[in-house]
């Protein structure tokens, strides 16, 4: 089970989640209370080891925006949240796609390597009625995932890995050491499918 811990702004909630066993943590570019800039951003990111994935997450921002904040903080992958077309996606080549989507979509249709299901909205700790693509593909399980419910989804749901950012805070943008743990602990035994490198067939 792939296990993404999103909306990280700090060197501890960095080091929670490499220490928990993440496969990959976010740093949110978009407007939201967990926003980091690309100082910031870069700092992060270079306390991670090669073996977790860096993304940077943007909603709805111009590609020369986003080709800066990707440049200037050393992301490895890049997560696309609006409808964002094509270009963007081709813009980034050998980065990690990651595609988000309130709705099951054609899967590689923009060239993404994973699809990312999420509530409408993303980040506001909302459970949607989660359901699976219907592929073979890899994909990503999002949406009000809480340490509590993330077996239960993954049972339900059958996804390659999940994605969580305000199950594991204690309040809006501010992240638990204890609930990141917890939430990677129950993940990674929860009985997904097998865990392969992102982007490998
Ligand atoms: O987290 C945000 O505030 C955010 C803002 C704009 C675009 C994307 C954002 N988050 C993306 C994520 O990958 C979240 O982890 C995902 O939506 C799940 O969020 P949650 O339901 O809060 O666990």
């Amino acid at each position: 089970m792939f296990v993404k811990v999103c909306g990280l702004r700090t060197a501890e909630d960095v080091d929670a989640a490499v220490a928990a066993g993440a496969d990959a943590v976010g740093f949110v570019f978009a407007p939201s209370p967990r926003l980091v800039g690309q100082d910031l951003a870069r700092e992060l990111a270079a306390r991670v080891p090669a073996s977790v994935l860096t993304v940077g997450v943007f909603r709805r921002q111009p590609l020369e925006e986003v080709r800066s904040l990707v440049e200037a903080s050393g992301v490895r992958a890049v997560q696309f949240h609006g409808d964002e077309p094509r270009s963007f996606y081709e813009a980034f080549p050998g980065h990690v796609l990651i595609r988000a989507s309130g709705e099951v979509v054609d899967h590689g249709a923009m060239g993404e390597d994973l699809l990312l299901l999420d509530a409408p909205v993303p980040g506001e700790g909302v459970a949607w009625e989660w359901k699976a693509p219907g592929h073979g593909r890899k994909w990503l399980l999002a949406g009000g995932l809480t340490p509590g419910n993330v077996a239960e989804a993954v049972r339900a749901t059958r996804p390659w890995g999940v994605d969580v950012s305000s199950g594991v805070e204690i309040s809006r943008g501010v992240k638990s050491p204890d609930l990141i743990r917890r939430f990677v602990e129950t993940a990674k035994a929860a009985q997904g499918v097998p865990w392969t490198r992102p982007g490998d067939a």
